[in-house]
């Protein structure tokens, strides 16, 4: 499903003439089968969200190849990774990233809207998946009306409205609190094993990285150890 081949990334920083790079990543090879929960850890500064924004097509790799569901995506201009993500890639983020000045219903049917789907089916597509996430009665409020767990789920269902058959996310639980957290853990796992939604997730966190099929560890831009699950 994703693939990632001699993948090595720096950044450069500073002024021309005392420009610094600072070398991120170094020859990443990884594999993501589909249906596969992957969890990456590794400690602050490792290089965990570069990868991410790498795979996400935020950022261009100064060297080697993505490959996303048999596209080189590495290869891909902003216009068609733009293109791609929308069908393929579902996004959550720690911070929830939802437009405060829009409900919950008007979060989630967003990515329909850019997708160019009609009015009618927006609004039940958008409404079934409301009810999935068992917010259809807070589809009226506005993200600062809802709980940290309520807008994590909204930001939930806005990623899975496109059916991506891929979702990547960065400290997914990182703003919530223990009891939230293991809730959003077990729709994570009910997704993967129902939908067979394939994960790439970020973390810090033990309870998180637990829920990986496998789970790899960053340091300092290398993988440096890969961890089958036990309890999978
Ligand atoms: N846009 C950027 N420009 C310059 N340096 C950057 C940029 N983004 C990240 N870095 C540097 O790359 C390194 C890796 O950062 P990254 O955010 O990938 O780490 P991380 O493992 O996700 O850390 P954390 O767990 O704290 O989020 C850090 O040294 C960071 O300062």
């Amino acid at each position: 499903m994703i693939t990632i081949k001699k993948l090595s990334h720096d950044f450069v920083i500073g002024k021309k003439g005392r420009q610094t790079i600072i070398p991120v990543l170094r020859d990443i090879n990884l594999t993501v089968g589909q249906g596969e929960i992957v969890t990456i850890v590794g400690r602050s500064g490792s290089g965990k969200s570069t990868l991410l924004n790498l795979v996400s097509g935020f950022i261009h790799p100064k060297e080697g190849e993505i490959w996303v569901k048999e596209e080189k995506v590495s290869d891909l201009n902003e216009t068609k990774f733009a293109d791609f993500r929308i069908k393929n890639l579902g996004f959550i983020f720690q911070s929830f990233q939802l437009i405060p000045s829009m409900t919950a219903f008007q979060n989630v049917e967003l990515p329909l809207i850019l997708k160019g789907i009609n009015d009618r089916e927006r609004k039940k597509k958008t409404e079934e998946m409301l009810k999935k996430v068992g917010l259809l009665e807070y589809q009226d409020h506005y993200p600062g009306e809802l709980s940290g767990g309520q807008q994590q789920r909204v930001s939930i269902a806005r990623a899975l409205i496109v059916n991506p058959p891929i979702i990547l996310a960065d400290e997914p639980t990182g703003s919530l609190d223990s009891e939230t957290e293991a809730e959003l853990l077990k729709f994570i796992k009910e997704l993967n094993r129902d939908l067979g939604i394939t994960f790439l997730i970020i973390t810090h966190d033990d309870k998180v990285a637990e829920i990986g099929h496998r789970t790899i560890e960053l340091r300092d831009g290398l993988i440096v150890e890969e961890v089958a699950s036990l309890c999978n």
